[in-house]
């Protein structure tokens, strides 16, 4: 599955933040119906958003998904039934805290007329769920929540909303969050599902921040971000895209250690350190990577 590693908010009421999704740089944009957008602009959003997604996106401009409001508010049934388009890549659930939730939103979209087969030209053509845990029951229902839909291939993780309901108190060095962020990571393995999106950083004139805040989620394993500005997403792509001497460095591995096993041999040393399976599966997925991002490269290129 391909890794998104830069999710960018647009709020769906601002119409000059909507005009600009064609140039952002980001791997996906979520079109924010819920907490961006006020009650009294709940409605005006939906249309500018269903707009929107009226047209697929063109080959190398973002993925496009909607974040509809929760399960429990008036607002959750009109904006689901308000977004059909065949440019909506998935949904983003807010407030996920059980497998009910994801039910409910999971038969709303069988029933979308607009989005049966279009999708975007995404490889599984359904339009995707991704739940966002952001509550202390959402986080321990976790694992239930990610196998709960086909539709699910990811979860999110919200640190603003999660730490007001455990009543945590945000630092900078997020030792507060450290076993939410794991435990997301982990669940997600463990359901088979591809690695979380990390949460947002509010502070986005603190570029300094965001990088170490985005090096630690992907130290852990997440394999992408939220963002609330066009200036995060340099920043964080740098992060989670493999540096020019982590890819030398797995090219090396990945064909020492293939000579090494048709000589029949398991276990080597490249530059002094232990090469053995797992070694050679992470390096493989680097430079696995690095071809994908080659190739969207390339085709996207074509296109222009
Ligand atoms: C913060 C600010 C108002 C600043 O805007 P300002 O316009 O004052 O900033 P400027 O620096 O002047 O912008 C320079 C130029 O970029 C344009 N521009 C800026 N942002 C843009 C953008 N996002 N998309 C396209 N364009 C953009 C702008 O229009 C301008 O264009 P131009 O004038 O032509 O030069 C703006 O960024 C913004 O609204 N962000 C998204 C907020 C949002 O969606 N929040 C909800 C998601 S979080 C959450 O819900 C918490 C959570 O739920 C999280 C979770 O769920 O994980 C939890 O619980 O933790
Ligand atoms: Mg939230």
């Amino acid at each position: 599955m391909k890794q998104m590693h830069t999710w960018i908010f647009v709020p769906g009421s601002d119409p000059k933040k909507l005009e600009k999704v064609e140039q952002l740089l980001s791997d996906a944009v979520i079109f924010d119906l819920e907490d961006a957008v006020p009650a009294q602009e709940k409605a005006l959003a939906r249309r500018l958003v269903k707009e929107e997604l009226q047209h697929v996106p063109r080959q190398g401009t973002p993925a496009r998904y909607v974040r509809v409001n929760a399960v429990d508010t008036p607002f959750f049934e009109q904006d689901v039934k308000g977004i059909d388009g065949v440019g909506l890549r998935g949904v983003v659930l807010p407030k996920a805290e059980d497998v009910q939730s994801v039910a409910r939103l999971d038969a709303l979209l069988d029933q979308l007329p607009g989005t049966e087969n279009g999708v975007d030209g995404g490889q599984d053509r359904r339009v995707e769920i991704v739940p966002l845990i952001e509550s202390a029951r959402g986080l321990f229902h976790a694992y239930e929540i990610a196998r709960a839909s086909k539709r699910i291939k990811r979860l999110m993780f919200g640190s603003i909303d999660f730490a007001l309901d455990i009543q945590a108190e945000l630092t900078p060095e997020g030792q507060e969050l450290l076993y939410a962020r794991s435990q997301l990571v982990v669940v997600s393995r463990a359901a088979g599902i591809g690695a979380p999106i990390d949460a947002v950083f509010p502070n986005f004139r603190d570029k300094d921040g965001l990088i170490r805040e985005t090096q630690r989620a992907k130290q852990l394993g997440f394999q992408g971000k939220l963002l609330i500005h066009p200036c995060q997403i340099g920043p964080v792509r740098e992060v989670f895209i493999p540096s020019r001497e982590e890819i030398v460095e797995a090219e090396l591995i990945v064909a020492s250690y293939q000579e090494a096993l048709a000589a029949g041999i398991g276990s080597i040393q490249v530059r002094g350190r232990m090469v053995d399976a797992p070694v050679y599966e992470r390096a493989k997925r680097v430079v696995e990577e690095v071809s994908h991002l080659i190739n969207t490269k390339e085709k996207s290129d074509e296109r222009k």
